[in-house]
């Protein structure tokens, strides 16, 4: 890999090519910008970090999240978030994809729906290339220059009136390797949001929007001031008005749940509401409650959103939002398309349906799909459901949560085809991000980031928990897990064929899923040991 040292700009350095392409997106100006947002605020992500570490210790010694006593005062207060702007009043349908995929992001901006997130998270994978063109493709979409024909003579030319662009930069948790400051790595999601904020913001206030985000896998309100702060210092540095930025927190970890008054409180001059990030959060609920011996899930395809602890969180951030004037956004079905077969494409559309009617009943001001064919689907159903551009005005003072409720273990069973799929999924979800792409179809459904923590997570917690027994009466152990991956890695074989398994990434996916399955202590993310095979 070439490298390119920024010596030009004192303590910014970049391993790993920079085009001339590259160059328009890492401007001398761009980059001083970005640097200092990270000298301001890469401390105190290192710090907050820190804490959940030192938090997941006490819950791994018993203790069981809560509702926080320090901020009821928050949560009693009478307060509401700041008005919303023209054109995030009415987000009845949100279609997602990877920023880095060109032809993508035109397809999103056309499809429909009210708005696009374009994603530097889930469904990407952080490969340098990826996470700069992502930046071209975003800025040139902005400036309706991003339309091109293929070498087979396909057109991709932007509509007239496209969705309302909404950016998610990478979690907390996630560093870009390939740029340093002041020689460490600089925290991924500050660099995402300091590149499109400093190449757009300006262009997309002329243009009557503005630069709106989406705020990934939070576990507190401590780290959503963080974000409102870093909004603060970079409007100031480009002399935009404060408020301006509008960010919409995706509550997917269990923690957030129990903080979301306060979550939208921090952020309530800059908030866009919440996002019920339903796959992400079953993650996170495995993850904190490890420990429990109460707790563990049954088969991935049986958790829900009708079971308990999942209808509790829904109906909470509805609730929650309303109360201060803010939107909150249903999630993601995993269901897309089926090619080839009318009768399982029909049952995939009507289950997406089933799940939006319960969102837009529930009094969900708009929800996302994964694919542009969906978007009438979610659209028929919120017109239906919700006449006005949203239903903030529809409180739920009928609902009423604990913290028992959010935590309720489901009932079902574990069993071998549960396992068997997670093993496989896990291995071909890998392989894929390892290759740079970051949301892929398997056995016809959606898979990113965070459905595949999912199934390595549950793999981990039948092997090292008491209860991990299939519904025959087996224990899930190392063993078992080890065969069946060489079982599913054939069937894996025979489905992609001779030639791709042979250069595709299948050993090194193997190698990471099963150690990440089998290990002692659970990984924090999967993207973490995996991002240091990433170009
Ligand atoms: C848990 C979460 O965080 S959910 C949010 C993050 N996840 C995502 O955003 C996933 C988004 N969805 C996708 O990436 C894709 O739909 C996949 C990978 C699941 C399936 O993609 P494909 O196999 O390419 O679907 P398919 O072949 O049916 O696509 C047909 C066309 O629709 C396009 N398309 C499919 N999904 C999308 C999308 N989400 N946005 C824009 N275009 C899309 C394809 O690019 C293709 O375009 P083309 O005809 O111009 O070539
Ligand atoms: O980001 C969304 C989720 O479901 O996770
Ligand atoms: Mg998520």
């Amino acid at each position: 890999m070439a490298t390119q040292a920024y010596h030009n700009i004192e303590g910014v350095q970049i391993n790993a090519p920079v085009t001339p392409a590259y160059a328009e997106i890492l401007t001398p100006e761009a980059l001083k910008f970005m640097a200092k947002l990270v000298r301001a605020f890469a401390d105190r992500r290192d710090e907050l970090l820190k804490r959940r570490v030192e938090r997941q210790k006490e819950f791994n010694a018993g203790r069981l999240p809560d509702f926080l006593k320090e901020t009821e005062h928050i949560r009693n207060g009478d307060w509401t978030i700041a008005p919303l702007p023209e054109d995030l009043q009415d987000r009845r349908v949100e279609i997602t994809g990877p920023a880095g995929v060109r032809k993508m992001v035109v397809n999103a901006l056309n499809s429909g729906a009210k708005t696009f997130m374009a994603d530097f998270e889930d469904a990407n994978s952080p490969t340098w290339d990826n996470t700069i063109q992502g930046q071209i493709n975003l800025r040139d979409a902005i400036r309706r220059q991003i339309d091109f024909t293929t070498p087979e003579g396909k057109e991709y030319k932007l509509k007239d009136k496209v969705a309302t662009l909404i950016v998610r930069p990478r979690g907390w948790h996630l560093d870009e390797k390939h740029v340093l400051v002041d020689g460490k790595p600089v925290p991924g999601g500050i660099f995402d949001f300091a590149l499109y904020f400093f190449h757009n913001a300006k262009t997309l206030i002329e243009q009557g929007s503005g630069p709106y985000f989406y705020l990934p896998k939070m576990e507190s309100h401590l780290e959503a001031r963080l974000w409102n702060d870093i909004f603060v210092m970079a409007q100031e540095e480009l002399g935009i008005p404060r408020g301006t930025i509008k960010a919409t927190v995706l509550i997917e970890t269990i923690l957030a749940a129990f903080e979301m008054d306060e979550i939208l409180y921090e952020l309530r001059e800059h908030s866009a509401g919440l996002n019920c990030g339903r796959w992400d959060y079953i993650f996170s609920y495995i993850k904190v409650l490890r420990n429990h011996p109460d707790v563990i899930l049954p088969d991935r395809n049986s958790v829900t959103m009708t079971v308990p602890f999942m209808r509790a969180y829904t109906l909470l951030t509805i609730k929650t939002c309303h109360k201060r004037k803010a939107p909150a956004i249903g999630g993601m079905a995993a269901q897309i398309p089926v090619k080839d077969d009318p009768q399982a494409n029909e049952e995939a559309f009507a289950k997406v349906r089933v799940d939006k009617e319960r969102e837009a009943k529930d009094g969900h001001d708009g929800t996302w799909v994964a694919h542009p064919a969906l978007v009438p689907v979610a659209m028929e159903v919120f017109d239906k459901y919700m006449p006005t551009p949203n239903q903030i005005h529809r409180q739920r003072d009928d609902v009423q949560v604990t913290a028992s409720d959010l935590l309720a273990v489901p009932e079902g069973k574990i069993t071998e085809a549960g396992l068997r799929n997670n093993i496989s999924v896990g291995i071909q979800y890998l392989e894929a991000w390892l290759n740079g792409s970051g949301a892929v179809p398997i056995f016809n459904l959606m898979e990113d980031a965070a459905t595949a923590e999912i199934a390595r997570t549950q793999v981990w917690q039948w092997i090292h928990h008491p209860k991990g027994v299939l519904d025959d009466g087996r224990k899930v152990t190392v063993e078992l897990v080890n065969q069946l991956v060489d079982e599913e890695l054939q069937k894996i074989k025979e489905m992609v064929g001779e030639e791709r398994f042979k250069t595709g990434k299948y050993d090194l996916a193997v190698e990471l899923f099963t150690k990440m399955a089998t290990a002692e202590e659970l990984v924090d993310f999967l993207t973490l040991p995996c991002y240091e095979y990433l170009d």
